[in-house]
């Protein structure tokens, strides 16, 4: 089994507060990795720290097999993507949002390959030269999936992208990251949705307190005993 994160003996503590302790977990690379728990757990802060958008004030992490800070902010950046509940969108056209990155690296991007991206995410090729601002939620989110997948980013960070969609939308993005899974690509997801969870997850992740209080095979946390899992089960279907 190959790990696409590793954090060992992790912790981040601001102002004598824990806000991770001590986490010591493995990220399969290839798979989908769900992230529950009850609000101010952590999940958020665990996700920034596989980018490096935060850095661990004890302990380590290795990004494939090195240790994170080996990489430049460039590479991790490129390397791992992240989509955010309201990912932003620049008021500006669909293709230049999409060609927004290239520029950073001073590269161009085709027409061709901005609507080859759009279909490929299930976007309809003549929303091109739109204002990306216009879109609905659904389709925004897809755009940020789009600018990711143009950065050939190997893992990916989702952070509750789900949430403020109606059904239809939640359903497409989820056909769609089963789609980007199938690419081999690994990802990290937050969710608040149990059923998200179950669902789409190849393991789950139950932060409480900044700890990792259990970690499975979605089956295996689904079907687990422990009473934090249970407490946040039956918390989460009321
Ligand atoms: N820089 C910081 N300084 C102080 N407290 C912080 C800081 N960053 C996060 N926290 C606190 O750490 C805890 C974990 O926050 P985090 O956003 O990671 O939780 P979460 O599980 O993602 O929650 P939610 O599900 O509500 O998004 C919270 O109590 C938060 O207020």
């Amino acid at each position: 089994m190959s790990y696409a994160i590793q954090f060992q003996n992790m912790s981040y503590t601001v102002n004598k507060q824990n806000i991770l302790h001590n986490i010591s977990q493995n990220i399969n690379t290839g798979a989908i990795t769900t992230l529950i728990g009850p609000s101010g757990a952590g999940k958020t802060t665990l996700l920034k720290m596989c980018n490096a958008l935060l850095s661990p004030t004890a302990g380590t992490i290795y990004v494939q097999g090195q240790t994170i800070d080996t990489f430049t902010p460039t590479t991790l950046r490129q390397k791992i993507g992240i989509v955010l509940q309201n990912a932003p969108i620049l008021r500006t056209t669909v293709f230049n949002n999409l060609a927004l990155l290239r520029h950073l690296q001073k590269q161009e991007l085709t027409q061709e390959e901005a609507l080859h991206m759009l279909t490929d995410v299930g976007l309809d090729e003549a929303l091109l030269m739109r204002q990306a601002t216009d879109l609905s939620g659904g389709q925004k989110q897809k755009l940020a999936i789009a600018r990711t997948l143009l950065n050939r980013s190997e893992i990916l960070l989702l952070d509750e992208i789900t949430s403020a969609l109606d059904p239809h939308s939640v359903q497409e993005i989820e056909q769609l990251i089963i789609k980007i899974r199938q690419k081999g690509i690994t990802i990290i997801w937050i969710t608040h949705n149990i059923e998200q969870a179950q669902k789409m997850g190849d393991y789950i992740w139950v932060m409480a307190q900044g700890q990792v209080v259990a970690s499975g095979t979605t089956n295996e946390i689904m079907n687990s005993n422990d009473a934090h899992v249970q407490a946040f089960l039956l918390g989460g279907r009321q």
